[in-house]
């Protein structure tokens, strides 16, 4: 059983000069319950899977897992991201700080990761400057199979290991699109071991597929536990994501601009960024799902407490009344240690305190300088950090924002914006098919050299 609630105390009139008075949280749920009940019929018409994903059998990655123990010292991922930060997330939170850093033994046989997303050439050569070929599981991941980021990156280490093992076939899995794609093609062609995204599972909405969960469970991760905190969600308290819907379309309504992710707790930074990418991309569009020009969107922001207190809260205090802030607070921090006071009777006032404990009298004490301010919040309150609440989490975020998106009338599940910047870039690189978009960029990328100083 979980322990995760949603509290919205400071969104709502009672508290909040701005927030939902009690007529307005019936309404808004109203509203969110317009969303749910399209995200539903597309769930139920087959058209959209991640909820599904729940049910899916795990034996066949978790044997594959074990199959693989002990004969890796290295996992490297390629990908980006929908095929990347979903997992970021996962590591991030539930690996300990500093794993790579631990030995072969003391991390029960398990490979360190590393995560090839960008193609910044200095990360890759630090990847493969730090693995050795022979010792290394090369993890691709691309839905649709033909990201040039994933595919250059792939292709580097692809050569790589040829170039020092015997069968670099061995050293490969693919997971992609079970029919469209370079990858899908490419593996099929050299009966490279190979997992499949769900056609109805897009990139963002993808981690409960074999995209974040072969890795994960190549990391020794319990998946299984994951799974069953996304399906407790679903089953138990879909309540919740309506009620964090309703907030977000109230302010979304209100004119309300940024949607600030802020979890008091390190270990959900890269969640925080994993947030960010099924937000924007779900949620920014120039048209709704009639065809009518509307430019909707908020722009996602995250945010990590106690760190941005130090750097963004004299912002999100004084500056613009433009946020919603949702925080998320870990009541149990893992290994808690207590302050001691060593330097001087100054500090004493610390001493028998915990770090958690003081990271969490920052969130209270920073929920409440906003709610001063006038600025909406909710907290998102989960006993600890494990599989299980992890997976719950990410399932409610999943519901919250194609609901959000729903009820606003456009499609959360595409991301059309995305494809111009591509074009030009393959045009660029010369790929075949993509000559217009040469003559195109040169028309266009006009600068003049009396603008460059
Ligand atoms: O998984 P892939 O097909 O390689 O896609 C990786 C990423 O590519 C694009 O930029 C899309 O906008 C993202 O939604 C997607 O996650």
């Amino acid at each position: 059983m979980h322990n995760i609630k949603v509290d919205i105390n400071f969104a709502v009139k009672s508290s909040l000069k701005s927030g939902l008075d009690s007529i307005e949280i019936d309404e808004y749920k109203d509203k969110a319950n317009i969303g749910y009940q399209k995200l539903l019929k597309l769930v139920d018409k087959g058209d959209i899977g991640f909820p599904k994903l729940v049910d899916q059998a795990l034996d066949n990655i978790t044997a594959y897992a074990k199959k693989k123990l002990g004969k890796f010292n290295d996992l490297v991922v390629v990908g980006i991201g929908g095929s990347s930060l979903g997992l970021e997330a996962i590591v991030n939170a539930l690996l300990p700080h500093g794993y790579n850093s631990l030995t072969f033994s003391e991390r029960g046989g398990f490979p360190r990761i590393w995560i090839a997303d960008n193609v910044d050439p200095y990360k890759i050569q630090w990847i493969m400057k730090n693995c050795q070929p022979s010792d290394t599981l090369v993890c691709v991941i691309s839905k649709s199979g033909g990201t040039v980021e994933t595919v250059s990156n792939f292709n580097i280490l692809y050569k790589w290991l040829s170039e020092e093992v015997e069968k670099p076939k061995d050293h490969i899995i693919v997971i992609t699109d079970p029919e469209k794609g370079l990858l899908r093609k490419w593996s099929e062609e050299n009966e490279i071991d190979t997992f499949f995204v769900p056609k109805n599972v897009g990139g963002r909405f993808s981690v409960f597929s074999p995209v974040g969960l072969v890795p994960a469970s190549l990391l020794g991760l319990e998946i299984d536990k994951m799974i069953e905190g996304a399906k407790d969600f679903i089953a138990t308290n879909l309540q919740q994501a309506l009620v964090l819907s309703a907030i977000y379309i109230f302010y979304i309504e209100k004119g309300y601009k940024i949607n600030v992710l802020m979890p008091y707790t390190s270990r959900l930074s890269k969640f925080a960024d994993w947030y960010c990418q099924l937000w924007a991309e779900s949620l920014g569009k120039r048209y709704d799902k009639d065809g009518k020009e509307i430019f909707f969107g908020t722009t996602p922001l995250k945010s990590v407490g106690a760190i941005d207190q130090h750097s963004l809260l004299q912002l999100f205090k004084e500056g613009p009344d433009d946020k919603v802030f949702t925080f998320i607070e870990v009541l149990n921090h893992d290994a808690d240690k207590k302050i001691v006071s060593v330097m001087d009777e100054e500090v004493d006032y610390l001493k028998g305190k915990s770090l958690g404990e003081l990271l969490n009298y920052e969130l209270y004490a920073t929920e409440l300088a906003l709610k001063n301010a006038n600025r909406p919040s909710v907290k998102i309150v989960t006993d600890i950090i494990d599989e299980y609440r992890l997976g719950y989490l990410m399932m409610l975020f999943m519901y919250v924002v194609p609901i959000v998106g729903l009820y606003f009338n456009i499609n959360p599940f595409d991301q059309p914006g995305v494809e111009e910047g591509k074009n030009y870039a393959y045009g660029l690189l010369g790929l075949r098919g993509f000559e217009d978009y040469i003559k195109k960029f040169e028309q266009g990328y006009l600068k003049l050299d009396e603008y460059i100083i």
